[in-house]
């Protein structure tokens, strides 16, 4: 190899390496299967640090399972997964266990302990990662972590029977923050919100990712989701992403599922809403008077 292509050589190998330090999740040729049942067969994708990327596809197209296997819960049959540069395929727990603390997760549906407190939810991953952690710092923490999702702090003593669906949402993310995460999983975090609760919690979400630099994997149906927090988006279907980008550039693509999904009725519906907002924001002086 001659000097000039050695120093080519030099430049490509830091390239690629200051590429991937910018990717927080690196997922190659994944398989997973269910018995005859295969969900994704080489799938890819990349997450960048600090997007918060919305994961979209028809119902069973195994958007969850995808996130199961980032996370550990689901053993891919072939491929691998890199979480912050650190290959979790096939890693034992203990093994894993500084790169799991850098992860919180709002599971969907909540999946908050119901003989538990929401103080006593939010304590466990403490419990469980930092058990030296003493009952004071737990309930100072896990009262920090209330009022930073937006709940009241009488919130912390009642059980998850007595929270409304918004505030069992917010209480499952001060859960998955307990850690103070750099990756963040939300599986359809505003499904079975009336849409002025839900466009609460994208805010909520939008201005934790921003004030904290979380990294966001967010599984979700609702396109007013998409439209108002997401940087980008992957598509799922025929077993892996089929495309990721912003929604202009999927748009771009004449692919029969995305046309439907985005240019529908209801994408439509939410393109607009975003272009009345654009506009009220662009005719209100900077003082907020109109
Ligand atoms: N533990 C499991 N055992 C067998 N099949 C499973 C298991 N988990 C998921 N599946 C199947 O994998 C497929 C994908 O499921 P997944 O929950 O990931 O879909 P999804 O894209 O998240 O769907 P939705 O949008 O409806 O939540 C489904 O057909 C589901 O039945």
């Amino acid at each position: 190899m001659s000097e000039e292509q050695q120093r080519q050589a030099e430049e490509q190998r830091l390239a690629q390496a200051v590429e991937q330090s910018d990717i927080a999740i690196c997922v190659r040729g994944i398989r997973n299967a269910f018995g005859d049942q295969v969900i994704h067969d080489a799938l890819d994708l990349d997450v960048r640090k600090g997007e918060i990327l919305g994961v979209v596809g028809g119902s069973g197209t195994g958007k969850s399972v995808l996130m199961r296997a980032i996370i550990g819960l689901q053993t891919p049959s072939e491929g691998e997964i890199e979480v912050f540069g650190e290959q979790m395929v096939g890693r034992l727990d203990d093994d894993a266990l500084a790169i799991r603390k850098r992860w919180g997760v709002l599971f969907q549906g909540g999946a908050l302990f119901s003989t538990l407190t929401v103080a006593e939810n939010i304590e466990v991953p403490i419990r469980e990662y930092y058990p030296n952690i003493g009952a004071q710092l737990r309930d100072e923490i896990a009262a920090y972590k209330i009022r930073m999702t937006g709940l009241p702090a009488e919130a912390g003593p009642k059980y998850p029977s007595e929270l409304s669906g918004g505030m069992k949402k917010r209480a499952g993310l001060a859960r998955a923050l307990a850690l103070d995460p750099d990756l963040l999983f939300l599986d359809e975090p505003t499904a079975g919100l009336d849409p002025i609760g839900a466009a609460a919690f994208d805010e909520q979400t939008r201005k934790l990712q921003q004030t904290l630099g979380l990294t966001v994997f967010l599984i979700t149906h609702d396109l007013d989701t998409l439209y108002s927090i997401c940087d980008r988006v992957a598509v799922l279907a025929d077993k892996k992403v089929i495309a990721v980008g912003t929604i202009d550039e999927l748009l771009a693509l004449d692919h029969p599922w995305i046309q439907e999904y985005f240019n529908g009725p209801r994408g439509r519906a939410a393109t607009a809403a975003v272009s009345r907002e654009k506009n009220k924001a662009e005719q209100t002086p900077p003082d907020g008077r109109l």
